[in-house]
């Protein structure tokens, strides 16, 4: 993958907004993300049909713009939708399994926070791993203490060279931080999507970092 497309990587489901996922996706774009992944988890998500029809609106909003679509958790959809990747944790399919069953150009984003987790990663031929929690975050419902942008130091000083987007609690206050430890890209839900004026707030992300 482009690690520019890294830069402003916003994920989102339809419990993470009030308004319509549509719109905020639109209003994200025009505000300047650079990649997006449909996260339909949690409380109150959507399963079966209703999930596939609102990835499907959301896919095409992307495509139209160029902007990258990753699908969380699920490869079955990932796969069937021809997604341009697909994110797993830790707790979810492995990278082995991942690469035997996706198209070679998909691209694999997975969560690493531990040396040992990142290298594996690296060995497994991740594109890009994901790193957090880099701050308190109530949007994930099983998310883990904060490891603050240290967390992203430790992983370059010990030589990790993969692509590292850093992610929770993100917002256009600490984003910075987040690259100057070493982040090729800032990934944020509530920042954006619980934000009045989505547009706004990913432009402002955007001057921040750019
Ligand atoms: C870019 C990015 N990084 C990390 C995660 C977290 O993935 P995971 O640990 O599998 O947790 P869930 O998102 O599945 O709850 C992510 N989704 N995206
Ligand atoms: C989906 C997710 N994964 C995390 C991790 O630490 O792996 S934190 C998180 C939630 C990010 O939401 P917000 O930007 O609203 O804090
Ligand atoms: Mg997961």
């Amino acid at each position: 993958m482009n690690k520019e497309n890294l830069l402003l990587y916003f994920i989102m489901g339809s419990n993470n907004t009030s308004q319509p996922p549509s719109q905020v996706l639109k209003k994200a774009i025009n505000g300047g993300i650079t990649c997006f992944q449909f996260r339909e988890k949690g409380s109150g998500a959507l399963k079966g049909k209703e999930k596939e029809t609102l990835a499907r609106e959301l896919q095409s909003i992307c495509c139209k713009h160029k902007i990258p679509f990753i699908v969380n958790d699920d490869t079955e959809l990932a796969i069937s939708l021809h997604a341009d990747g697909i994110h797993v944790g830790q707790d979810d399919e492995s990278i082995q399994e991942l690469k035997k069953k996706c198209p070679s150009s998909m691209i694999i984003g997975v969560s690493a926070k531990t040396i040992e987790e990142a290298e594996e990663a690296e060995r497994q031929g991740a594109d890009y791993i994901g790193t957090g929690p880099m701050f308190m975050t109530t949007t994930k419902e099983d998310a883990e203490l904060p490891i603050g942008p240290e967390g992203i130091w430790a992983l370059r000083k010990q030589g990790i060279q993969l692509p590292i987007v850093g992610i929770g609690g993100i917002n256009e206050t600490n984003a910075v931080e987040v690259i100057e430890a070493g982040a090729d890209g800032v990934s944020f839900i509530s920042a954006i999507s619980q934000a009045d004026d989505p547009e706004k707030a990913a432009s402002t992300l955007k001057d921040r970092l750019t």
